[in-house]
């Protein structure tokens, strides 16, 4: 029998660099993801990556896809000697509805099926609202909500429309009860969550599930640091969490797998919060968030 979850422990276990886990034990079947293929926006960095780790882990081929090619070449050289699986880089701008389209070809013609989409790119800092410029705002939901969009339409009429399959978003529960210096991201993410349901609507017909990750604060990652600060000054807020603690990379890409796997075959449209039970509780700490802004450079 498996040992159950002891108080204050961290299951799954994260061990390991920033790139790939240096241990890793199985929780589900490894054959769950056998010979699927998923596409993971933002997959050469941060959770993306651990997605694509533990879904390749599971017997599946990935694409990581965004803007920086030689980032994702090296991400891809390292996923596929720890899984020993299939990985794909392919360089895409979400923004831009044609490079999506030239990579899905590509994935097709390399890999000749795409069953999950993991809409995991996005952008992120803190600012103060009255700070912010229009194009600031305007960027943010370009990459987070058009940029969701953008991909799960080219990959829905390239393919998931006639073979089914399901996307998986991620979003954030920092938007849940508002938050200061977030006010960009936070309405980019509940947009996402709302074109969840819609589309889970619209494509269930054609065996598209759909479904949403949202994480509060993960541990080792580039939001993490941009919200948190550099040297983690935030650290104190995770008192107000319930679980004590942030969450970590590979707990964000189990939650991910469930709602990509046959393990959740009844599900769509939900939203999976993975956040400890932050936004229960946590407070609107303006005033943690603001000295943290003032003493980061612009990101
Ligand atoms: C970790 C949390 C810690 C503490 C929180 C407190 C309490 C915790 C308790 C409970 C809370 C529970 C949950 C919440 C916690 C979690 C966090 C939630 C969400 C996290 C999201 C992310 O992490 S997203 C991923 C982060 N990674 C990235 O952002 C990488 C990609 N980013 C980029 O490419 C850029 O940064 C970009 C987004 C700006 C886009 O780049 P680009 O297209 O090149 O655009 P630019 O031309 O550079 O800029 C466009 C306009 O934007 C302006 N800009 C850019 N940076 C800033 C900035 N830092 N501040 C203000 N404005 C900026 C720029 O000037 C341009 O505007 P102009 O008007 O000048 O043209
Ligand atoms: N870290 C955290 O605490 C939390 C994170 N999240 C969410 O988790 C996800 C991953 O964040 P995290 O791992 O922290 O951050 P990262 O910065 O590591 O991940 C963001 C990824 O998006 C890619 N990206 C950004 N803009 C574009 C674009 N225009 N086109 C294509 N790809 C793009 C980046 O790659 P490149 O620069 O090469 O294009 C990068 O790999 C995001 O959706 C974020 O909102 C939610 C809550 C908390």
């Amino acid at each position: 029998m498996a040992e159950p979850q002891k108080k204050g422990e961290m299951l799954p276990e994260d061990v390991g660099s920033d790139d790939c886990l240096t241990s890793y034990t199985h929780i589900y079947s490894p054959d769950l993801l056998k010979d699927q293929v998923a596409f993971i926006t933002g997959g050469g960095s941060g959770i993306g990556l651990r997605i694509a780790e533990i879904f390749m882990r599971h017997g599946c081929d990935t694409v990581i896809a965004s803007r920086n090619l030689d980032k994702l070449k090296e991400a891809a050289t390292k996923l596929s000697a720890a899984s020993g699986r299939r990985c794909l880089p392919l360089c895409i701008d979400v923004r831009q509805p044609e490079s999506i389209a030239a990579a899905v070809e590509e994935t097709l013609k390399e890999l000749g099926r795409i069953d999950i989409l993991v809409n995991n790119a996005a952008g992120n800092f803190l600012c103060p609202a009255s700070s912010l410029s229009f194009n600031a705002f305007k960027t943010v939901l370009e990459i987070d909500t058009m940029g969701t969009f953008n991909t799960s339409k080219v990959v829905y009429e390239k393919w998931l429309q006639d073979h089914g399959g399901c996307i998986v978003n991620i979003s954030a529960t920092l938007g849940y009860r508002g938050q200061a210096l977030q006010v960009h991201a936070g309405s980019a993410k509940a947009a996402n969550d709302a074109m969840t349901k819609h589309l889970a609507v619209e494509w269930g017909p054609s065996g598209v599930r759909v479904n949403t990750v949202a994480p509060g604060p993960v541990s080792g990652t580039e939001g993490f640091r941009r919200l948190g600060g550099p040297r983690g000054e935030a650290a104190g807020a995770f008192q107000s969490i319930p679980l004590q603690r942030a969450g970590n990379k590979t707990e964000m890409a189990h939650c991910a797998l469930f709602l990509a796997s046959r393990a959740s075959s009844y599900v769509t449209g939900a939203i999976m919060v993975a956040d400890g039970g932050a936004w229960l509780t946590s407070a609107n700490d303006v005033s943690l968030l603001m000295g943290i802004a003032s003493k980061s450079a612009k990101l």
